[in-house]
């Protein structure tokens, strides 16, 4: 019940509706346990006796009965289901809000399909208990109480024998929900896997079919399918096992109750009338009883579905905002990195490892080495997108931790080898950091990115809808629009992570002139490969194995013997060769 108690702030607020639906249940209850008392006033008065004239008193209560137990079976289900709709709506809120501030760390090691389908399947699967599996329990007890109490008002020794088999029935029951339980925890786990195969499998649509790789995600697939079935089929096979066992239990009452009340009928201690309603009666505890393993079914599936969800509600944060945190207002994007190491994780070498370097307002750094060699964790540690293990990240003098992270974020722009364009049009792509621009600044954005000219070539201009991801654009056009967007946040800070690898050089000489007017009054660091992305900048950092090696302008270093000479070297050799021989 732990799961339940720690997720009752989602239900509980909502208590008015469960309470007004377990309200009328009781009254529906009530009345269905009138039926068999009305059968046996009709075998035993009406018939036996010949008392006819109390059929129309009877006939006419009866309906009338019926109505009530109609508005109340309609109130009952109403609110029943209002209670679970509700609570699961501001779980799901939550959730999505929990979701959006879980940083990077929680992303690194999750899988999309199976959050997708903590926040469909496992909700709905909660709800569905908090809609009918709650108030099927109550009814549960609340029929064997009552109905116990009118069969020892008939019989007590015939209630006794009746009741000889419930205890083994009990059992059944638990040991049923022993067993069905961790099976459906089995079953969500592989639904969670099952999506994730099909949601990286169509995000990787490009990369599965230019490799010709379609087998082999087939049989993933089918491998994922087949532990769902597996799992489910054995879930089946439990409910299949003890389902008869629990029928068998159930009829040995019936058996029982028709043996000995047929004997007390026969010596006259009992009427026929009072063993017709105790048939009656005894079918429905037996009944819930039997379908309690149907309710706990839910019950575990509700509980298994909840489980999954308070792991992403308790997942840790463990990047937290300060309470005494400051507004960044407009930064003059001064950066200051003290010693700062990062290990990504306690098992992880270190990423970074001592970097010191000081960036002033508005000067424009070069960040250049080998992939993996530290440069884009360097830029992660400005956002607060992880927390450096040791040192310290200074913006404007003041720690990193010290802001709002809103207002951080808000000052620095990124603009990453592959930006992410969501489907909506391009001018909400690019006003995507700053919804209030007006379309003057949207416009204005896309033109210094060399964006516009495309744009207005499309059928809508810029009210052009994208596919997912961008689909529908050249890796080039994606990635001025990407750039529009970083130039539209107007930040104080501005971060190139290799932003202009996947557009030519004709397009990237275009876009360095653009964005040389963009980085004015900006603090801009340029992640890059290529030496002539970086080489304008005031000062660039040689990274080599988590540390910067080299540091000075693209021609101090040009004269130092080092990594970044060597790729100097590799990348202008053929230039140099080439204008040697046009002087020969
Ligand atoms: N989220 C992460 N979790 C764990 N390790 C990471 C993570 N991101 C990066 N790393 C590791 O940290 C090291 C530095 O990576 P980083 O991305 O900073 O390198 P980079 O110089 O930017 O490389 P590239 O030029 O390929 O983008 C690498 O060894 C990488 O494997």
């Amino acid at each position: 019940m732990d799961v339940f108690k720690k997720l009752k702030e989602f239900y509980w607020p909502h208590k008015r509706h469960f309470i007004l639906s377990i309200i009328f249940l009781f009254v529906m209850t009530l009345i269905t346990i009138v039926y068999p008392i009305i059968l046996q006033i009709t075998i035993d008065d009406v018939v036996g006796e010949g008392r006819y004239g109390l059929i129309p008193y009877l006939a006419f209560g009866f309906i009338g009965i019926m109505v009530i137990k109609g508005i109340a079976t309609f109130i009952s289900q109403y609110n029943g289901d209002l209670f679970g709709i509700i609570a699961v709506y501001d779980l799901r809120e939550r959730l999505y809000e929990k979701l959006q501030s879980l940083p990077f760390q929680y992303y690194d090691n999750a899988k999309t399909g199976d959050i997708m389908s903590r926040l469909t399947a496992d909700v709905e699967g909660f709800r569905f208990f908090l809609s009918f599996g709650f108030a099927e329990l109550i009814r549960l007890v609340l029929l064997l109480v009552v109905t116990t109490g009118v069969m020892l008002y008939y019989s007590v020794p015939l209630t006794i024998v009746t009741m000889l088999s419930i205890p083994f029935l009990a059992i059944a029951v638990y040991k049923f929900d022993k067993k069905v339980h961790p099976a459906f925890r089995g079953v969500r786990k592989s639904f969670g896997k099952l999506n994730t195969n099909v949601q990286e499998n169509i995000s990787g649509i490009n990369t599965v079919k230019s490799l010709s790789r379609e087998e082999h995600q087939i049989d993933k697939f089918n491998s994922s399918n087949k532990d769902y079935k597996d799992k489910y089929l054995f879930t089946s096979d439990v409910w299949a096992k003890y389902f008869p066992l629990m029928e068998f239990l159930g009829n040995v009452s019936v058996v029982m109750l028709l043996g000995y009340g047929g004997y007390l009928v026969v010596n006259d201690s009992l009427t026929a009338g009072e063993l017709t309603a105790f048939y009656s009666l005894v079918g429905f505890i037996i009944w819930p009883i039997m379908n309690l393993g149907f309710t706990i079914n839910q019950f575990s599936q509700s509980k298994a579905s909840g489980e999954r969800l308070l792991e992403i509600l308790e997942a840790e944060e463990t990047i937290k905002e300060k309470p005494d945190a400051v507004e960044m207002t407009r930064s003059l994007g001064e950066v200051e990195f003290k010693n700062v190491s990062l290990r990504y994780t306690e098992d992880d070498e270190k990423a970074i490892n001592q970097i010191s370097f000081k960036a002033e307002n508005g000067k424009t750094i070069g960040l250049i080495g080998a992939t993996g060699s530290g440069k884009t964790s360097v830029t992660q540690l400005m956002t607060r997108f992880y927390e450096p293990s040791e040192g310290s990240v200074l913006i404007d003098g003041k720690e990193v931790s010290d802001y709002t992270l809103r207002s951080l974020r808000k000052n620095v722009g990124f603009v990453l080898q592959e930006s992410f364009l969501f489907s909506s049009t391009i001018k909400a792509n690019i006003a995507f950091g700053r919804p209030e621009a007006t379309m003057d600044e949207i416009v204005e954005s896309a033109k210094k990115a060399e964006a516009h000219d495309f744009i207005m070539e499309m059928p809508d201009g810029y009210d052009t809808m994208l596919g997912e991801r961008g689909l529908g654009l050249s890796g080039g056009q994606k990635q001025r629009i990407a750039i529009a967007r970083a130039i539209c946040l107007d930040p104080s800070i501005l971060i190139l992570d290799d932003a202009t690898s996947a557009v030519d050089m004709q397009t990237e000489f275009k876009i360095q002139k653009a964005l040389k007017e963009v980085m004015a009054g900006r603090t801009t660091f340029i992640i890059a490969h290529r030496i002539s992305s970086l080489k304008h900048a005031d000062e660039i950092f040689v990274f080599e194995n988590g540390e910067i090696t080299h540091r000075g302008s693209h021609e101090e270093l040009i004269e130092t013997e080092g990594q970044y000479k060597r790729i100097y070297d590799i990348q202008y050799k053929d230039q140099k060769a080439l204008s040697a021989s046009g002087t020969r």
